[in-house]
């Protein structure tokens, strides 16, 4: 058992050992969806940033070309193509380019969502449950599968799913989305100990109010923001970049003994299942 220890620990030598920075990420290769604007894009910075090549995509093509020209000219090796990850086929071409054009897979960045719908959760349709369901969970698993076998052959991996507090406590008129939120922390569980074999880590992260379009209804409204900086230990809303160095963080060797795991970036909200 010792002898098998020591075997892989000569075998797998942690970047440390290796002499270089544990929180680079140079030649790793990052898929990151919806990474055009907001939380994705932060994240697609920070993983870039840290010597990642990143590939970017979002549903229209113009919003693709934009990212890539801005991460191109803040240094960021970057490719792009549009996909929406409720497609399969949109989903096999964003790995399938990536695997022509960079090489390899190691890093997974789940982050697309969608919410269609506020109110009473008994006023909710099939319809509108198939749609959320279907982007913010079952699309997630369906991208982890495709890229598992291709980061496996690189040796290891990460995947990353972007959450949100909403998972611990199903915010108001937001029940479906919510319910989407907290399958992300059970697929995280349910997928660490089976990738574990294959030297893939799976994490969450679980963002609190976070400045961007897809919030702008509850960080434009004084009302509901007085409500939630009662919650918080740090009194205002979040940034983009603030989730990205985040996700980095899991990416990265300094995150090398963390799997199965949902970090919570909330501004102190407390956040509890
Ligand atoms: N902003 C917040 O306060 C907050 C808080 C917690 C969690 N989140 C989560 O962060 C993630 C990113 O959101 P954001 O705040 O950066 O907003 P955003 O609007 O910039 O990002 C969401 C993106 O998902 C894209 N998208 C939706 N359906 C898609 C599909 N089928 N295929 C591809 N892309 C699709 C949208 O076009 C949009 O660009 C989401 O998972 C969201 O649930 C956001």
């Amino acid at each position: 058992m010792l002898r098998c220890v020591f075997r892989c620990l000569r075998t797998n030598p942690t970047a440390g050992q290796r002499g270089m920075s544990q929180s680079s990420l140079a030649g790793k290769v990052a898929i990151i969806t919806a990474s055009t604007d907001g939380i994705g894009l932060a994240a697609a910075q920070a993983l870039g940033r840290r010597g990642a090549h990143v590939v970017v995509s979002s549903r229209q093509q113009a919003n693709v070309e934009k990212a890539v020209a801005l991460l191109k000219s803040q240094s960021i090796q970057v490719t792009g193509t549009t996909c929406n990850v409720g497609k399969g086929e949109d989903r096999e071409k964003l790995v399938q380019m990536t695997l022509e054009q960079c090489g390899g897979i190691d890093i997974l960045v789940s982050n697309a969502a969608v919410n269609p719908f506020f109110g009473n959760i008994l006023d909710s349709t099939e319809e509108i449950w198939d749609k959320i369901l279907s982007v913010n969970v079952k699309a997630a698993f369906l991208m982890t599968k495709l890229v598992v076998p291709h980061m496996a052959k690189r040796g290891g991996g990460n995947v990353v799913f972007v959450s949100s507090v909403a998972a611990y406590q199903p915010m108001l008129a937001l029940g479906p989305y919510s319910v989407s939120k907290t399958a992300l922390l059970g697929l995280t569980r349910a997928l660490a100990p089976e990738l574990a074999h294959s030297n893939i880590r799976v994490n969450c992260v679980a963002p609190g109010i976070i400045k961007t379009r897809f919030s702008t209804t509850l960080w434009e409204n004084d009302d509901i923001m007085d409500e939630f900086k009662r919650q918080l230990c740090i009194k205002r809303v979040g940034l983009p970049e603030e989730i990205g160095g985040v996700i980095a963080f899991l990416c990265s060797e300094d995150a090398s003994y963390i799997t199965g795991e949902t970090i919570t970036a909330t501004g102190g909200m407390s956040c509890r299942l």
